[in-house]
């Protein structure tokens, strides 16, 4: 699914958070939303979910105009840094709950659930703690199921907010190209949202520079390395 973000503002009392962003999210790639802290990043992804809505302009799902729709009728995936699991399930049932809240002519069975849940722990890798507690797993493997958590429902559109915010660097770096992998294998059209331009460069097909609500440049790491835009983007990339 394509994503298209036509001429959207959005302040804050009168604060510019975004102004006048467009751009489009091309089908089956992942595309990284890049800038510094306040540029607006977590607005757009959060109007783009549907949790939040833009003063003007349009959000667009494969042409279709979904600016008014709301969040349980975009059919997204979501993995952020804290939407955590619930404590008191077991991974099995956390990675099912999207699942289970499908209204009933929708749900699968509960033994089809079971099947998708084991098939979901296949694809990240972490078969053996169905029966464990989040409290039992590592930060790195909790994130992992937050993906599985976010997969379960089969979503059009990944959004991933600081996904591995709160982790290390070595299982960062790790998570990063493990979250590479999976993207090429699922091929879901996905929107990262993160601050690190190593990061960024690491993970994405584009990348969308951001600063102070405005779009700076996009384009693919080769491209902005090679010819970035303005000294914004030089800067910010480290590049001097
Ligand atoms: N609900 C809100 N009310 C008032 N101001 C807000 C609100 N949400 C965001 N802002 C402001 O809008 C600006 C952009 O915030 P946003 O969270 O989108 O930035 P960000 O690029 O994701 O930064 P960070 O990486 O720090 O999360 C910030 O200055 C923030 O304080």
């Amino acid at each position: 699914m394509s994503i298209e973000i036509r001429g959207v503002n959005k302040t804050f009392g009168d604060f510019t958070a975004l102004d006048n962003i467009n751009i489009t999210v091309p089908t089956g790639k992942l595309t990284t939303l890049l800038g510094p802290s306040g540029c607006g990043k977590t607005t757009l992804l959060r109007i783009i979910a549907g949790l939040e809505y833009a003063d003007s302009g349009q959000i667009l799902f494969d042409d279709l105009d979904v600016t008014n729709t709301p969040v349980q009728k975009r059919h997204i995936g979501f993995m952020f840094q804290h939407y955590a699991l619930f404590r008191h399930k077991n991974i099995a049932d956390n990675v099912a709950f999207g699942l289970t809240l499908l209204p009933k002519n929708k749900r699968p069975s509960k033994a089809d659930i079971n099947k998708r849940v084991n098939e979901l722990l296949e694809l990240v890798q972490l078969p053996q703690v169905a029966n464990a507690y989040p409290h039992q797993l590592s930060g790195g493997q909790r994130q992992r199921i937050a993906l599985a958590r976010a997969l379960a429902v089969k979503p059009k559109l990944l959004l991933l907010d600081e996904p591995f915010g709160a982790l290390d660097a070595k299982v960062r770096k790790e998570l990063r190209t493990w979250l590479k992998n999976i993207h090429h294998e699922l091929g879901i059209t996905s929107i990262m949202v993160t601050h690190d331009q190593e990061e960024a460069r690491a993970v994405s097909d584009e990348i969308v520079v951001m600063n102070q609500g405005r779009v700076e440049q996009v384009g693919t790491s080769e491209a902005l390395i090679h010819q970035p835009a303005n000294a914004f983007v030089s800067d910010f990339l480290d590049l001097a």
